[in-house]
Order: structure tokens, then sequence, then C-alpha cells
């Protein structure tokens, strides 16, 4: 199904689990493939901070790409259809989002206004319509809804049959829960920012992945005035995953997040963070100080933060370090 529209790219599989587990990858794509032994060999003793039996391993493709742009997909995501029966391009329309700017600091209620057919409206500042970069672009599920298990579990037949033809920007100071099914990001920008976490094997949490990721950078986004967008393009959620399972793995993740939003909501990062790396760093103190209390493994967690800026610096030694407006180093 996702020939037409996957055919073209670089393909980075990162295959979790069992690394002696034959991954058969259909003829004609060109892709890396990475298993737990790829990970461990590339990264040596670093490789701690990469995941395993968690979707959170997928960060590891986002370090060893060479790529402008990153989509990430869930392997039970399928390609849609619009409300007219056509097929939906998503990287055609994530590399729109990316492509177009962000507008974070004053909300546009005709939604996207550099959309075709759409703009400003009254009242919106001329001083604010050039917008900011965007950095990342997260797109939603129609059919199964990205719920978490107690909302699974008492609503199990539910489907989101709702196709809502909107992008927006998430304001300045607001965050929100990224899903990774169906993500899309600038990673030249924000690459090191989009770590997904200790989760999985070993770890007392699993399935905040991507919650843990979308809060970082939205943070850092903040800081560093890039935008961050949702909505188009839909994909195709095929299956749910086991709800008893899922709420094993992430009910301690239901409520820390109690004490990680307003710890995110009141982060500040200090003006002379002025890379994603820096900002990283900068958070992962913050993390040590302020969340240790809350479990050790918010220490681990931030220990492993440190980890991945190092490794991920490793592999990207032109620095890759985005140096904001020529300044700090
Ligand atoms: O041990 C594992 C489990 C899963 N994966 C990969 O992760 C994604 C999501 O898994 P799945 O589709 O089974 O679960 P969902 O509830 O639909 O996923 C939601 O949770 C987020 C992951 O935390 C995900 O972004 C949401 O959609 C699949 O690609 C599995 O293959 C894994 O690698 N290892
Ligand atoms: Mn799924």
């Amino acid at each position: 199904m996702w020939r037409p529209f996957f055919q073209q790219y670089h393909l980075i599989i990162v295959q979790d689990g069992d690394p002696n587990k034959i991954i058969k990858v259909p003829e004609g794509f060109d892709y890396e493939l990475y298993n737990r032994n790829d990970i461990n060999r590339i990264l040596g003793p670093k490789a701690s901070c990469i995941s395993f039996k968690d979707s959170a391993c997928r960060c590891f493709g986002y370090m060893v790409s060479k790529k402008k742009y990153i989509y990430t997909i869930d392997d039970d995501c399928f390609v849609a259809k619009n409300p007219s029966g056509q097929d939906i391009n998503a990287l055609e329309q994530h590399i729109k989002n990316l492509l177009c700017p962000s507008t974070p600091f004053f909300f546009n209620t005709l939604y996207d206004p550099y959309r075709d057919g759409a703009d400003f409206v009254r009242g919106y500042p001329f001083s604010l319509r050039e917008g900011v970069p965007t950095a990342v672009s997260h797109g939603l599920w129609l059919n199964i809804p990205d719920y978490d298990a107690p909302t699974q579990l008492v609503k199990p037949r539910e489907r989101n049959t709702r196709y809502v033809d909107a992008v927006m920007t998430i304001p300045k100071g607001t965050l929100f829960p990224m899903c990774g099914m169906n993500l899309a990001f600038n990673r030249e920008l924000i690459g090191p920012a989009m770590y997904f976490g200790l989760m999985g094997d070993g770890q007392p949490i699993g399935r905040y992945d991507d919650m843990w990721a979308g809060w970082c950078m939205k943070v850092i986004c903040d800081h560093l005035g890039w935008g961050v967008k949702t909505g188009l393009p839909y994909i195709w959620h095929s299956k749910a995953s086991n709800p008893f399972v899922n709420l094993k793995k992430e009910y301690k993740g239901i409520y820390w997040q109690e004490e990680l939003i307003p710890f995110f909501q009141s982060a500040t990062l200090p003006k002379d963070c002025t890379t994603v790396q820096k900002c990283y760093i900068e958070l992962s103190k913050q993390v040590r100080a302020k969340l240790g209390k809350v479990d050790d493994y918010f220490l681990k967690l931030a220990d492993a933060m440190v980890t991945w800026i190092e490794a991920w610096d490793e592999l990207n030694p032109s620095g890759g370090e985005l140096v904001l407006n020529g300044v700090g180093k």
C-alpha cells in the first residue's frame, strides 16, 4: 500500500525484539535495517540509551539518518482515504506542513494561513505574518484512535471516523500529547531533541516514549522560536493493541504525568542555550534536579538524555548543531 509513497524515499527500519528474527523487506526499496545487535555494535556502551521492546527504539533511526526530513510511522498504519475516496499521500502533506511556516505566537482562527484558499484573518498582526520555521508535523489517525489503556478499556469499539480538514500550529507555551504513529520533523532543526527515552524492557514504564519526546521537543521549540503543527495528514491505524498489556506498560505514566506536565509547563531554558544540544543537556539537568524526587527512574532518564546527545554528536560529527543568530556554539 505504501509503495507509491515510500519507494522514492530512503527507509530506515529499526527492528525491535529478537535480532535473530529475519525481517523480509519487499523488493525495490532503498533501505537500511538495524536490529539490536547493530545498535549495540554501532553505539557500544551508549546503546544503553536506546530502549528495547518498546516503540522508543525507533529514535535510533533518527540518530543514524543523514536526511534533512524524517517521517516515522508505526507498522500497523496504512494509507487512509480522504472524504473524496482518494488515497492520502501522508508524506506529501507532512512535507508541505514542514516547508510552510508556523504561527505559534498568535492563533489564526482560519487554521493554516499559508494553505491555498485561506489566509490570516482580520486582526492578525502583520508583524507576525511571516511566521517561524516549522520543526514538527504531527499527523492524525482514522479508525483506531491513539487512546490510553483506561480509555480503550471503557470504549473498546470507538473508532475515529471524523476527517477534519485542518492543520494548526500548537501555540507557544502549550504542550500536547505527541503520538509517534504518524510524525514528521526537520532533523536538521530539532533532531537531537527527538529522543524517545528509556522505555520497555527493564524499565518501569512503556508507551510514553513519544509523549516524553513531545514534551521535551515542545519546550525546546518554544525556546528557540520554532513551530509545531498538528492535523492533516491522516493515516489508517489498523489494529488496537491489547489494553491490558498497555495498562501494565503505561500505568505509572498515567500518574507520573500529573507531575511531569507542571514540570514541562514551568521549564525555562537560559538564553545561552542557543543549540538544541545545549537545550537538551540543560533540560536533562532540570529533570535530574526536579523529577528525581518523583522516582529514581528520572535520574536514570536524565543520564540517558546526556548519553543520547553524546551518541548523537558522535554519529553526527559535523556538529550539526544549528547555531542560532550566529551566537554561541
Ligand atoms: O515492544 C514493542 C512494541 C511495539 N513496537 C512498535 O511500536 C509501534 C506501536 O505499537 P502498537 O501499534 O502495537 O501500539 P499502539 O497502541 O497502536 O501504539 C501507540 O503507542 C505508541 C508507541 O508507544 C505509538 O506511537 C502509538 O501508536 C509499532 O510500530 C510497533 O511495531 C515496538 O517496536 N516494540
Ligand atoms: Mn498501533
